[in-house]
This record gives structure tokens, sequence and C-alpha cells, in this order.
């Protein structure tokens, strides 16, 4: 396969689970390059415990997790930051921390001295006025942006994104959506678990995840044409 079409990220065959509890059947999810990719399913599916598993959080109990040709599947999180997954999840910020020293962290977890601070700035401008002040004095929205900046200055290939709409009003959701849009311009790949079907705005394509299986995977339009899919996330006959 040519490596412009190679996948980036692929998952074979994810089982994961707490405990005695199983939660992933054999998931199988491939992102490529620069590309968008919507992971949608409703509370309790298995969304965070599947990115969990990708980014070494917890294990992959079978299967394998591949990125960018290593298989990473036993390999440390922070090794597979390295190999440039990123993962944000709620807990991304560090409420105690200024705002810049939270973007240094971010870099530090690729062992990057000097992040291109600036950049980001040009990226979430709220964040420079207020970069000395602790992120606890920021809003959910402006912290949500704080997580995606703190992300970024790893420098990924691709961003791993749990709901990333959680907690915010719809105002904040479409300038979160409008972000993700500039930053897929710009080549990243994005892969993001949501309820949200707002974010279908910015999808290349959609995985369905209902009890801990995939349902469903295609297209945007592969997914609006799909009946049942329609009924149950756009509340339409
Ligand atoms: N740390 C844990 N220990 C035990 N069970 C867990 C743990 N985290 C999640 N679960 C269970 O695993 C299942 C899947 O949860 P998960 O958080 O992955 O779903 P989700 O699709 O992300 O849901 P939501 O949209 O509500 O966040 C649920 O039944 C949940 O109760």
């Amino acid at each position: 396969m040519p490596p412009e079409t190679a996948p980036l990220l692929t998952a074979q065959g994810v089982d994961a689970g707490y405990g005695t509890m199983q939660v992933l059947w054999g998931v199988d999810l491939e992102v490529r390059a620069g590309e968008t990719v919507l992971l949608l399913g409703t509370n309790g599916a298995g969304k965070t415990t599947f990115l969990k598993s990708l980014v070494g959080l917890i294990e992959a109990r079978h299967g394998h997790i591949r990125l960018g040709g290593a298989d990473v599947t036993r390999m440390r999180s922070s090794e597979r930051m390295r190999l440039g997954m990123t993962y944000m999840s709620e807990l991304a910020v560090f409420p105690d921390l200024s705002i810049e020293e939270n973007i240094r962290i971010g870099a530090q977890a690729i062992g990057h001295p000097s992040p291109n601070i600036d950049e980001l700035y040009e990226t979430f401008p709220v964040l420079r006025d207020k970069r000395r002040n602790p992120a606890s004095s920021l809003s959910g929205g402006q912290r949500k942006m704080l997580g995606i900046a703190k992300a970024l200055a790893a420098e990924p290939r691709l961003l791993v994104m749990d709901e990333p709409s959680a907690g915010l009003s719809p105002l904040f959701v479409k300038e979160v959506i409008r972000i993700l849009s500039d930053l897929r311009g710009r080549g990243l790949a994005l892969l993001i678990a949501e309820q949200n079907i707002g974010f279908l705005e910015v999808a290349t394509r959609v995985f369905v995840l209902e009890g801990g299986r995939i349902r469903f995977s295609g297209t945007v339009a592969e997914m609006t044409d799909n009946e049942a899919l329609r009924r149950a996330y756009f509340g339409l006959k």
C-alpha cells in the first residue's frame, strides 16, 4: 500500500474491559493521515474505553493497535505519544498551573523543550490574553480550548479527543467545531468520540459503537442514508 493511503492508526479486533466485565468486543477502526473520524455512540457504548485502549491508558486484552506502521498494542501511553498520538480528555488541564505552564507541559510530554507557543496563541487568542492566569480562572469553554492547545503542543499527527462538546454551550460547541475544522485543514488527523451529531460537519468518516461493538462504519452520506441510524441519531423517521 503506498504510504499516503496506508492508515495512520489501525485497531484490529480490540477487546477490553474492567475486571471481569468485558466492554469492547473485537473493535476494528482505522484513521488515515489527515482524516477526521467521528466515533458515535450513546452513553455506555464503550467510546471512552476504546479511546483509552488506543492511547494506552488501559490495555487491550486481545487484538492489535498499530500507529504509523508500529505495533503499539503493548506500548506505554508516553511512547505512543512520542510516536504522534495525543489524547485530550476532560482531565486534560491542571487547574492550579498557569495557562502557559499547561501548554509547556503538553510539549514536555514528548520531550519537546520549546513549543511554538505563539502559533498556538494565534489559534486561541483568548489564551494569550490570560497566559499568566491559573487555568482554574478560565470558563469551561476556555478550559477546553486550553486542553486542545496543550494537546497540540505535543505536535501530534493524530489527536484523539473524548467528547470535546461535553459541558459546552451550543455557541462554544460551534467554536470547537470551527477550530477542529481549521486543524483538519492543516493536515492533522482527528479521532473524536462524541454524542453530538454537530461534529458530523467536520467528519470524513463515521464509526458507530453500540454495546461495545462497531455497528456501522462509512462516510457521513452513507450514515445519513441508513434509516435505522438516521432514526437513532437524528431523531428522524
Ligand atoms: N473504570 C471503570 N470501571 C468499571 N467499569 C467501567 C469503568 N469505566 C467505564 N466502565 C463501564 O464500561 C462501560 C462503557 O463505558 P464508557 O465510559 O467506555 O462508555 P462511553 O461510550 O464513553 O459512555 P459516555 O458517553 O457515557 O461517556 C459502561 O458500562 C461503564 O459503566
